[in-house]
């Protein structure tokens, strides 16, 4: 495999290199990736700053045109693309195969949302001469793309939160040049995947700055890069650790700018007393079926169940722990991942309060093996490193005395992603009384489903309070996606013929527009 890295559309290559790793052996793969060096780092940011201004004015056609043509070149490689991502990250063909579809339907949903331009924020303020005691100036404003984004590709969605995921969607959508940093993860897959972007950029006669690929195992060139005065804002899915560092970095610029980071999330879920006493046992299979999802590599990974003590449970825990005994062991995304994982597990196991319920067969190297914990409320409650999440196949239960210590539980835990309640009809008061908690915590409330697989769709939000993310007041999957990477500009009294023709009295780009008197 060609190891280059791509500085605007050119293929570079360095004297020092590494290999991608097998996630099944930790064996190093075949084929050198060279490590970006400095230099081109920073002509890919200079490029990137080169090519802001033509591609953001480009026309809504023309960006959408770009985003589909992308996802049609990731099609055409389609084979190559899911056969490398399988051996770098141990996930099988099946969910790539899913993940590349959700690829490329998030870039063609983001193509319709340009065409439909909501997202250029027209709005207009008629000149009023006549009022007194003070006439009115015409005052119209639109959305801009903020500039050249930072985008760091997330080990655990190879694909779809990588180098052509929702981040980079959305920011390209927006009208922002993107640098992505390779996770180190899956260098071999970035390769291929950026090679498709930057193909797609050349047939659609875009700047060659609008993309580049960085690659580098190490956190150097993800630092310099953020810290580059050309990068005007950052996407990040990760550790809460890399999302910090690179918060601080961005904080200590000149310039501090916005750092959207997606960080960790237990993802409470709630069994209310009716819903339990009704199918106890399909919950408890179910539960499991989501907690060991691909290795419970996900962020939205039901981390904490919460339940009321009594029989209706131990028949839930019964089903449970005969389902989750039953999961072999598997294939992490990377060995750190792995024992990073068993580091989590051996907290918990080493806590006082924290019994473990059912475990499948035990783990390697390179594989997690399933676990279920379980803990009371008033342990829960006393202790916060229960609340950190475990990222892979195992999750923690609470059991508590009664309805009110639900509220209290969930009134302790730190912002989420998703919250899940499982509830019957009887159980509505109780529920009713519980979402405004949840407002407050998470981004995503859900009743009778399992917070695994985020739909792309308009309405979605992938986000929260920290920490699970690091700004409560956007997403990074789905169309709202874009406003991260947008910011308003009022133009006061331009002659129209200087106007950009997003806001010129023809409305050129038939954008809708809000006019008022
Ligand atoms: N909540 C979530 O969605 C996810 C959480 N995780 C958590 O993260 C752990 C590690 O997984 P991983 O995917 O490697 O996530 P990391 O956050 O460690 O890495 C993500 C990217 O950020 C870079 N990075 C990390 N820390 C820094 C830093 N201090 N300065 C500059 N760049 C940095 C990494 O660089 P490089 O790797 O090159 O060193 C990588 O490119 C997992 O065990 C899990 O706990 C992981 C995936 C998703
Ligand atoms: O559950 C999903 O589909 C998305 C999860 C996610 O964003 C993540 O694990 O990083």
């Amino acid at each position: 495999m060609d190891g280059s890295y791509l500085i605007g559309g050119q293929r570079r290559t360095s004297a020092q290199t590494f290999q991608g790793i097998e996630a099944a052996t930790g064996q190093a793969l075949p084929g050198d990736f060279a490590v970006t060096t400095p230099e081109d780092l920073a002509l890919a940011c200079t490029l990137a700053e080169q090519a802001f201004d033509h591609f953001r004015e480009t026309a809504p056609e023309t960006r959408a045109t770009f985003l589909e043509t992308i996802a049609t070149a990731l099609e055409k490689r389609s084979e190559a693309i899911v056969a490398r991502a399988m051996l770098e990250s141990g996930l099988p063909q099946g969910r790539l195969n899913g993940e590349l579809g959700r690829t490329t339907g998030q870039l063609r949903l983001f193509a319709s949302v340009v065409r439909e331009g909501d997202w250029a924020g027209v709005v207009i303020d008629k000149a009023l001469p006549e009022r007194a005691p003070l006439p009115r100036p015409d005052l119209r404003s639109r959305q801009i793309p903020v500039g050249p984004v930072a985008v760091f590709g997330a080990s655990n969605f190879p694909l779809a939160f990588s180098v052509a995921g929702g981040d980079t969607a959305s920011a390209l959508a927006a009208g922002c040049p993107v640098v992505v940093k390779a996770h180190p993860a899956h260098p071999g897959t970035s390769l291929l995947v950026g090679q498709a972007i930057a193909e797609a950029v050349e047939q659609c006669s875009l700047p060659s700055g609008t993309f580049s690929l960085i690659q580098e195992p190490g956190y150097a060139m993800g630092s310099a890069l953020v810290a580059h005065p050309a990068i005007k804002a950052v996407g990040f899915t990760g550790s809460r650790s890399g999302g910090l560092a690179l918060m601080a970095v961005a904080a200590a610029r000149a310039e501090p700018i916005p750092v959207y980071a997606e960080m960790s999330s237990i993802n409470p879920v709630v069994l209310l007393p009716a819903a339990l006493a009704a199918r106890a046992p399909e919950l408890g299979r179910a539960y499991v079926a989501s907690l060991s999802l691909f290795a419970g590599q996900f962020c939205t990974n039901p981390g904490i169940l919460i339940a009321q003590t009594g029989p209706d449970l131990d028949r839930f825990l019964a089903a449970a722990c005969e389902a989750l005994n039953a999961v072999p062991p598997q294939v992490m995304l990377t060995p750190g991942i792995a024992s990073a994982y068993d580091r989590g597990i051996a907290s918990l196991t080493e806590n006082e309060g924290v019994q473990v319920l059912a475990a499948g067969a035990d783990g390697t190297a390179t594989c997690g093996g399933a676990r279920l914990l379980v803990t009371d409320g008033n342990d829960f409650l006393a202790d916060p490193s229960l609340t950190h999440e475990v990222f892979g196949p195992s999750s923690l239960i609470v059991r508590v005395r009664d309805t009110a210590q639900i509220a209290q539980i969930l009134e302790s835990l730190q912002g989420q992603l998703t919250a899940t309640l499982h509830l019957d009809e009887a159980d509505y008061p109780l529920a009713a009384s519980l979402l405004p908690i949840l407002e407050r915590k998470a981004g995503r409330i859900l009743a009778n489903g399992w917070p695994t697989g985020v739909e792309v769709s308009r309405s979605m939000v992938h986000g929260g309070p920290f920490p699970a993310t690091s700004d409560p007041r956007t997403t990074s999957v789905g169309a709202m996606a874009i406003h991260r990477f947008l910011r308003p500009v009022c133009y006061q009294a331009i002659p129209d013929a200087i106007l950009p023709p997003a806001l010129k009295a023809s409305n050129p780009q038939n954008l809708p527009r809000r006019e008022f008197d």
